[in-house]
């Protein structure tokens, strides 16, 4: 990110943290330095200068380099008093504020505001935010002012005006939208503070390794890879609010209690006669008079005496002192003008045929637990409660590209020795599956200048980064060296194939952060290694509980096998002539076959210490399709 030179920072530290409990907010530990700090490392590589407001504890505040420049309108007057103060010793044309207690402000915020002040000819530019389905959210203090307005902003003060929409009220105002409400966070109170400490304190790979006593990147089993894995990435807090339908595959972001219990009446499950079960008669046919016709939606008051009976429909209310319905072919109608059926002793027993009120959902219960992805069910199941908007999970953002000088996107020439790039689709496919907003950054070069302004670019832009290629031992493979530079990464070799180096961490740059997952080049391995570590991953950051089921199922064939790794086969699920379930691999198996896969309808688990494999030998599968 470019520094803009015309434009001055200000961090506001200067209000009184009453809400956390009179302390002074910016000086407060934060994931290892204080949030102040956070700020300012933010802001700085996006400005000329930087300098705080605060009007206490100015001492603590100078030790970060930067000029502390306390209000000069008395008595603790608001952010206004500290923009007055900044503007006051700016010496550029513009100045930027931002609270102290927003550590994850955009690495862009300068740039953008700039640009719209600039380009809509305003006084002064503020960020705004939108979640779907919701109101605007402008954040007035994320904000670029022109330091010219500063007597226009004395006055304003003078007069007693503290509020910063009363004073914008009096300014052309453009207003930016941001689309990660998350970067603007701040942060109120203690408890908030410390709950964003312990959860999305970057942690660093080596504490979490640590905890493995017998840990060694060069020959690492699957289970431990991905317990590192799952046991580094936190899930992303940002909540949207859905229309019900757009809830579909997307990730339920708080339980959902039942605000009605469905069905809300006892109803009959069958078209047939509500009755009373102390009427029927258990040594002869049971005669029962007729009074009355019951259809679904419109509930009937009366009250069958012994010996009567209502004409019910399915979903019909059940009427008062009923308990049981006989299905209208069960019945003889007899009596003048058929007014009465008859009923063979033992066809029902009392309570057939009757659905209670709330057997499918009760007032009050748990309906939905949050993390649930939402399946058409669920969407059903929402509806049959009447609730029409949802809180979901905002889209995770994945930026995905793939390195090599040897690869070719569709449409151009296939030069000598060249392949066309098949992995950026399969990845396609997969993370949109998954149901990530993705950014397809194309084909980066064996070059070590690019591939950095690509991680870098990506890590700016998203939560997180799927790579492959260049991240075994190869002579041009420069991705280890880059991703290794730019963050917290580390390189395994682990037992298994395909799929056997993989890079994974966290990476930085100008403040921002995304996990990084680095996955091999072979087209089988990329795919074996996304299903196995970086699905997981992402669903966890995602928010989401998603297990993936085994199936257990006879192999029909003899399968080599070395023990001591995971082997991921492709096979074929099939029925046999008795109608049981078996499982062939698909041929070749080698980690260049794509065929094998999309051939495949499912992958054969073969896990580390299970050596080859014998005709009839049951075997763990995991399937491809879903029913939906
Ligand atoms: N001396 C060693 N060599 C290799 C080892 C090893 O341990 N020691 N591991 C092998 C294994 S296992 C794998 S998997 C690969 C992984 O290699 P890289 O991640 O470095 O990937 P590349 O070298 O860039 O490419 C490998 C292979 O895949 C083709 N490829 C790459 N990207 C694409 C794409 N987007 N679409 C289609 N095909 C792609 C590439 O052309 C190479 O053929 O390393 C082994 N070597
Ligand atoms: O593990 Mo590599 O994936 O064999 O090609
Ligand atoms: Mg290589």
């Amino acid at each position: 990110m470019k520094k803009n030179s015309m434009i001055s920072a200000l961090i506001l530290a200067g209000g009184r943290g009453s809400r956390m409990g009179h302390v002074d907010k910016g000086l407060q530990p934060f994931r290892g330095t204080t949030m102040v700090q956070h700020v300012l490392e933010r802001l700085a590589p996006q400005v000329g200068n930087v300098a705080i407001n605060a009007n206490q504890n100015l001492a603590a505040y100078a030790a970060l380099k930067v000029p502390v420049w306390p209000d000069e309108t008395t008595g603790f007057a608001g952010p206004l008093a500290g923009l007055e103060a900044g503007m006051r010793h700016c010496a550029t044309p513009y100045m930027l504020s931002a609270p102290c207690d927003s550590p994850f402000l955009p690495g862009d915020l300068a740039a953008r505001l700039f640009h719209a002040l600039q380009s809509q000819g305003a006084d002064v530019a503020l960020a705004v935010t939108q979640e779907a389905g919701m109101r605007k959210q402008p954040h007035p203090v994320f904000c670029l002012v022109k330091t010219a307005l500063l007597p226009v902003l004395s006055t304003y003060l003078a007069a007693g005006g503290r509020r910063v929409d009363g004073w914008y009220a009096e300014l052309i105002v453009a207003e930016v939208l941001f689309d990660d409400s998350d970067a603007f966070r701040n942060i109120n109170t203690l408890d908030e503070l410390h709950s964003f400490d312990s959860a999305r304190a970057p942690r660093r790979l080596q504490d979490v390794v640590s905890c493995l006593s017998d840990y060694d990147p060069d020959a690492l089993p699957v289970r431990q890879a991905q317990q590192i894995i799952r046991d580094f990435v936190t899930p992303i807090r940002s909540v949207e609010k859905v229309a019900l339908r757009s809830a579909l595959d997307r990730v339920l972001a708080a339980d959902i209690v039942s605000p009605i219990s469905v069905p809300a009446h006892d109803n009959s499950a069958m078209d047939g006669y509500a009755l009373r079960g102390a009427d029927l008669r258990p040594d002869g046919p049971t005669t029962l008079t007729v009074i009355a016709t019951v259809y679904a939606g419109r509930p009937s008051e009366l009250v069958p005496a012994a010996g009567e009976c209502v004409r019910i429909m399915t979903g019909g209310v059940m009427p008062a002192g009923c308990d049981s319905v006989i299905p209208q072919e069960f019945v003889a109608n007899v009596g003048v003008g058929e007014t009465d059926i008859s009923i063979d002793a033992g066809t029902i027993r009392t309570g057939d045929n009757r659905r209670f009120a709330g057997e499918d959902l009760m007032a009050g219960s748990a309906a939905l637990k949050k993390g649930k992805i939402l399946r058409p069910a669920d969407l059903g199941l929402l509806a049959s409660l009447g609730i029409a908007e949802v809180p979901v999970q905002r889209r995770l953002r994945v930026a995905f590209f793939s390195t090599g000088d040897e690869l070719r996107s569709i449409g151009e020439t296939l030069d000598a020795g060249c392949v066309y790039d098949s992995n950026r689709y399969t990845l396609y496919g997969m993370l949109t599956r998954l149901g990530c907003d993705i950014v397809d950054m194309g084909i980066v070069k064996d070059d070590p200048q690019a591939l950095e302004e690509a991680l870098r670019n990506a890590c700016e832009n998203v939560d997180a980064i799927v790579t492959s290629g260049g991240v075994s031992v190869g002579a041009a493979d420069y991705t280890r060296e880059i991703m290794a530079r730019l963050g917290d990464v580390t390189f395994w070799k682990i037992g298994m194939r395909p799929g056997r180096p993989l890079a994974f961490g966290q990476i930085n740059s100008n403040g921002k952060s995304a996990y990084l997952f680095g996955l091999p080049g072979n087209p089988v391995a990329v795919m074996v290694s996304f299903y196995f570590f970086a699905r997981a991953a992402l669903l966890a950051m995602m928010g989401a509980d998603a297990p993936l089921p085994l199936l257990r199922v006879k192999s029909a064939g003899a399968i080599r096998k070395k023990s001591g790794r995971t082997e991921y086969q492709r096979g074929i699920l099939s029925v046999d002539a008795d109608a049981a379930q078996q499982v062939a691999i698909t041929g070749s198996q080698g980690s260049g076959i794509l065929r094998s896969m999309s051939e495949a309808n499912c992958m054969v688990v073969l896990h580390d210490e299970m050596g080859n494999v014998a005709a009839g030998d049951m075997v763990d599968v995991l399937m491809f399709e879903g029913l939906v």
